[in-house]
């Protein structure tokens, strides 16, 4: 098949095709080679894994011994994260009803550990990953093992969230195109052994501008496409003025939430650096789409009603649920 690989929107019916057969797009957005095996697998590029008689995947509550992990991950396709129980569980329910796809009551596949929540909808996984960078990388490294280990093919990522906006409704959401950190760089910065590993926080362009096409259908509510702030705090780190400590005034707020906006950024939540970079190393395409609580130039507090907050928080499933089906549809014709 002829490489095309600035073709982003009109295309949409062979976008798969596209991906298996073109070695250069992950290169184009990414910058360097995917580490995948041939049959599209997770390749995972630590050698000391080999020595391991058993893999424990410790919070998870799975681990390579006692479980068939390709029997029981070897189909998924699509995996969704995001911070709370409650809303994986949602998005499951519905990722079912939108796949019609019986949910057998979903159990918690993590139940062995308390830690996280992971339900399984057919080629879909959904699981909780807690507030913040720390807490989302230790669920998500384990899930790349997991992928890697199942043999999963070619999976694709999301994390569906909550954020503050800049500038924009309430409501409204954003598809981050990349991660900021609270240095304003854009890397998942770690300390490694007493040394900061820098890792680039840039998404797939490829998949950020197919699901604001896929998004831009939807008349309710508006989706953009920017960079996201992660920070490590939700109040000084967000230069919030009510959190419990601030020494910092309402001027310095603003004029620091008018830098972000100068720099592209559209929200701010606790994971997109790492959630970029991570899924980057491993070789997994990867969205973060959040829903906006709050236009954080305006004001600091989360006001709106627990109905309101649960319909906002669909949108970043609806988006996520039509572009699945698209999937499904134009690979089985459906
Ligand atoms: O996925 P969620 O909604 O948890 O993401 C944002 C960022 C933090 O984890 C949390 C702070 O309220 O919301
Ligand atoms: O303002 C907000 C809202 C949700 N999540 C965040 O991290 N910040």
């Amino acid at each position: 098949m002829a490489c095309d690989c600035d073709y982003i929107l009109p295309r949409m019916d062979d976008w798969e095709e596209h991906y298996q057969n073109c070695s250069t797009i992950w290169i184009k957005d990414h910058g360097i080679e995917a580490p995948k095996n041939s049959d599209g697998s997770l390749q995972l590029r630590n050698r000391h894994l080999s020595t391991l008689q058993r893999d424990v995947l410790y919070h998870l509550g799975l681990d390579t011994e006692n479980y068939d992990l390709p029997a029981m991950f070897g189909d998924v396709k699509f995996v969704c994260i995001g911070g709370t129980k409650h809303r994986m569980k949602e998005f499951a329910k519905y990722i079912a009803k939108v796949l019609n796809i019986p949910d057998d009551g979903l159990p918690n596949l993590t139940k062995r550990s308390h830690r996280y929540a992971m339900y399984k909808v057919g080629p879909i996984l959904s699981a909780s990953h807690g507030i913040g960078i720390p807490s989302m990388t230790v669920l998500l490294q384990e899930v790349i093992k997991l992928l890697s280990y199942a043999k999963a093919k070619d999976p694709i990522i999301f994390r569906i969230g909550t954020s503050g906006g800049l500038n924009i409704l309430p409501g409204s959401v954003v598809i981050s195109s990349f991660g900021l950190n609270g240095t304003l760089k854009k890397s998942y910065d770690i300390p490694v052994m007493g040394k900061i590993m820098e890792i680039p926080s840039i998404f797939d362009k490829r998949l950020n501008q197919e699901l604001l096409y896929i998004a831009s259908e939807e008349k309710r509510f508006s989706t953009f496409s920017g960079g996201t702030l992660a920070a490590d705090d939700f109040y000084q780190g967000q230069a919030r003025l009510d959190g419990p400590f601030c020494n910092y005034t309402e001027s310095d707020k603003l004029s620091f939430l008018s830098v972000l906006v100068g720099l592209g950024v559209k929200n701010i939540e606790m994971e997109a650096t790492a959630f970029a970079a991570l899924t980057r190393e491993a070789g997994l395409r990867s969205a973060d789409v959040c829903v906006t609580l709050v236009n954080r130039l305006e004001q600091d507090q989360v006001t709106p009603s627990k109905s309101v907050l649960l319909e906002w928080q669909q949108r970043p499933m609806l988006i996520i649920g039509k572009y699945i089906s698209k999937y499904y549809e134009t690979r089985y014709k459906l």
